[in-house]
């Protein structure tokens, strides 16, 4: 169905996206019934609708899939990229041109459909996702209210009134909803063809992960380079995390605003970095760091979400392929005396990483534990053992 402003008595649409400039596209509903508000943006990846839907840091966002089948592989367990209950609030929306296609896959354990629903995403299909991701690409990323609707009108006013009252994710602390109490343990490792996760044993390793939203394929990766790793609520204080004794920590992904998450966290924070402790930080961990060493963050227009985003690594003059999802970025200008641009993104050449001089610190803005995505950025979990490694001497 195209984009209208009037729904007719009789428009067969079971669902629409309202738009707080004004636009509507109706379509068919699916998944969840009832309507959500969120920021919308636009995802590139063609693979991976799963772990996108699931990574805690799209909490609060209607994701649009420039991809147009969606549903071709079901849904899994496995792919789940959420590491506790609460990672569930993740996507409020997802937004795709064809009808869900039916599951054809050996891995699949329920229709996606029925997986939506289950965790309460709203999907809309039918609509022109080509048109709603240039209008993103204009206007930037905005709010938006997505309903579900199988039966009557459609009230649109009142969707793009919703869209428009909704506070939106400027200055929001999104972290912490999406984090559980409880401190937890990982030894799983990345998934590979026959022997499916395999359990680490001889840990060289112990990380503790601060967990904002974490992904679990950031703890597998971890495993994998022979890190077992203790993950604990980003409310934890310096003192409780050097009282686990760790060999290095991480800061990790996770939805909303940093700066406004740095209010709670930057005292943490910068006593982990004084405490000399070898630090990995990913995507919100990554702008939290920088806040935290006196750089500022920054709104971007349209954000970058995919799995095609090219970025050098100045460390070794390489380009990586990697996998993108983050709507605030870190103003290289801003970065302090000593903090270095390590990686850079080759799109719009905004900052993708940084390296403290002197100090074992590496953080990253894109998502080097991919899930979905390439797995070309796998390397920095090496490099993170190398510097856990060289630490202990
Ligand atoms: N994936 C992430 O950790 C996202 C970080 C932050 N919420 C952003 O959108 O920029």
């Amino acid at each position: 169905m195209t984009k209208d402003t009037k729904v007719q008595a009789d428009s067969p649409a079971t669902g629409a996206v309202a738009l707080a400039d004004g636009t509507i596209f109706l379509g068919f509903g699916a998944g969840a019934t009832g309507t959500n508000v969120g920021e919308i943006c636009f995802n590139t990846s063609i693979t991976g609708y799963e772990e996108i839907l699931t990574d805690p840091s799209y909490a609060s966002q209607v994701v649009l899939f420039t991809f147009p089948h969606i549903g071709n592989v079901g849904a899994n367990a496995d792919d789940q990229e959420e590491s506790s209950p609460e990672g569930m609030k993740a996507a409020r929306g997802a937004i795709f041109r064809e009808p869900i296609t039916a599951p054809s896959n050996f891995r699949s354990t329920s229709h996606f459909d029925a997986w939506m629903k289950s965790r309460g995403i709203i999907g809309l299909s039918g609509v022109d996702t080509r048109a709603m991701t240039r209008l993103i690409r204009e206007k930037g990323m905005q709010k938006v209210a997505i309903c579900h609707q199988p039966e009557g009108r459609i009230d649109t006013d009142a969707l793009v009134a919703q869209a428009r009252a909704w506070k939106g994710l400027d200055d929001a602390d999104l972290a912490a909803d999406v984090v559980g109490n409880a401190t937890f343990e990982n030894n799983e490792q990345t998934w590979k063809a026959g022997s499916g996760y395999g359990a680490l044993e001889d840990a060289k390793f112990h990380v503790v992960v601060v967990d904002f939203g974490v992904k679990k394929n950031i703890l597998r990766n971890l495993a994998s380079v022979g890190a077992r790793s203790t993950v604990v609520n980003g409310d934890a204080t310096a003192a409780e995390i050097a009282a686990l004794k760790p060999d290095g920590v991480v800061f990790s992904n996770g939805p909303g605003d940093p700066a406004a998450t740095i209010l709670r966290s930057g005292d943490m924070i910068r006593d982990v970095i004084a405490s000399g402790t070898p630090i990995l930080g990913i995507c919100l961990g990554h702008q939290l760091l920088a806040l935290a060493l006196g750089a500022k963050t920054m709104k971007m227009a349209q954000g970058h979400h995919g799995a095609n985003h090219p970025v050098r690594d100045h460390t070794t003059g390489k380009v990586e392929i990697v996998s993108m999802n983050h709507g605030f970025t870190v103003d290289p200008s801003t970065l302090p005396e000593g903090v270095e641009e390590s990686h850079t993104s080759l799109f719009d050449g905004t900052n993708s990483g940084l390296s403290v001089a002197g100090k074992p610190i590496i953080s990253v803005q894109h998502h080097p534990e991919a899930s979905p995505g390439p797995q070309d950025s796998f390397y920095l979990f090496d490099r993170f053992a190398g510097l856990m490694a060289d630490h202990r001497g």
